[in-house]
């Protein structure tokens, strides 16, 4: 698989969250569908993503992209197929925690829970140490906010306690849905540093999004869905050769004019 050249942009380092330990864990997809009723929301995918690198999930709304990381979570039951973290299925890993952090919706959080009560809990499911809830406040940068009730929280606030709360287990693997989701130009910034200083740790990141424009400084690998099947897999470049760059063959892959 081709890959992109990488923009490396240092400025918020993950060393906080401790070196990876060395795994190479990717995710495998093979074969994978998903019908409910007469709806095939996912339809023979078929695709990796390789640790290390950055990769984009994208395709227009309902195109299947939430169903697919539900059932990489062992959320959905799939109809055919599967999808492997580090090999195995979700449920078959011996310490998923470690394995994968995910972040499907930042809404879900109790509005009357200060953040930091909120990850003692999250950290004492996951049976994972209390000292790491300090280490992911900062990574975040939600230190100072950590006393206040999320309730109280702007969106772009939610995303970051929904990362930190993934990063809590120190995963070989990041999933998350949409997270540039109410963040504003600098929060942006923010992210892609952190993202980028987790991927050069050798994690394996993906992101899933409907607006190209919004991973497009971001990532080194796309995958590309449109009514539940796989409509591109290769580096962005690969992408954006053809008339019109980026946006229009995003656009030419998933049908619209
Ligand atoms: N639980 C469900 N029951 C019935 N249909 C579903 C269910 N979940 C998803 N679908 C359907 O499957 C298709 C894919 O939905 P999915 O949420 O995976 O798309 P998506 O790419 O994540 O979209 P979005 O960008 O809007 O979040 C849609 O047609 C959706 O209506």
């Amino acid at each position: 698989m081709a890959v992109a050249g990488k923009s490396r942009s240092r400025a918020t380092p993950a060393r906080a969250l401790g070196a990876h330990r060395g795994l190479m864990t990717e995710i495998v997809v093979r074969q994978l569908g998903k019908n409910y009723g007469r709806v095939a929301a996912v339809r023979d995918l078929s695709f990796d993503v390789p640790s290390g690198q950055i990769t984009a999930f994208l395709g227009p709304n309902g195109a299947g992209k939430t169903t697919t990381l539900r059932m990489l979570l062992g959320l959905v039951r799939p109809t055919t197929g599967e999808a492997l973290l580090d090999g195995q299925r979700y449920e078959q890993l011996a310490a998923p925690q470690r394995t994968v952090g995910a972040v499907l919706e930042a809404t879900g959080f109790h509005p009357g829970r200060r953040a930091r009560e909120h990850l003692r809990i999250a950290a004492r499911l996951a049976g994972v140490g209390a000292g790491r809830i300090d280490v992911v406040l900062e990574e975040v940068g939600l230190t100072d906010a950590a006393g206040r009730r999320v309730g109280g929280y702007s969106l772009g606030m939610r995303q970051r306690l929904g990362l930190a709360t993934s990063l809590l287990g120190d995963p070989a693997v990041l999933v998350l849905d949409e997270p540039a989701n109410g963040l504003d130009p600098a929060g942006m910034a923010w992210l892609r540093a952190l993202l980028r200083a987790l991927a050069d740790d050798g994690r394996t990141v993906l992101i899933s999004s409907h607006v190209l424009s919004e991973v497009a400084q971001t990532v080194d690998h796309v995958v590309v869905v449109h009514e539940g099947a796989l409509r591109f897999d290769g580096s962005l470049p690969e992408l954006a050769e053809g008339d019109g760059g980026l946006e229009a063959a995003f656009l030419r892959l998933t049908g619209a004019r």
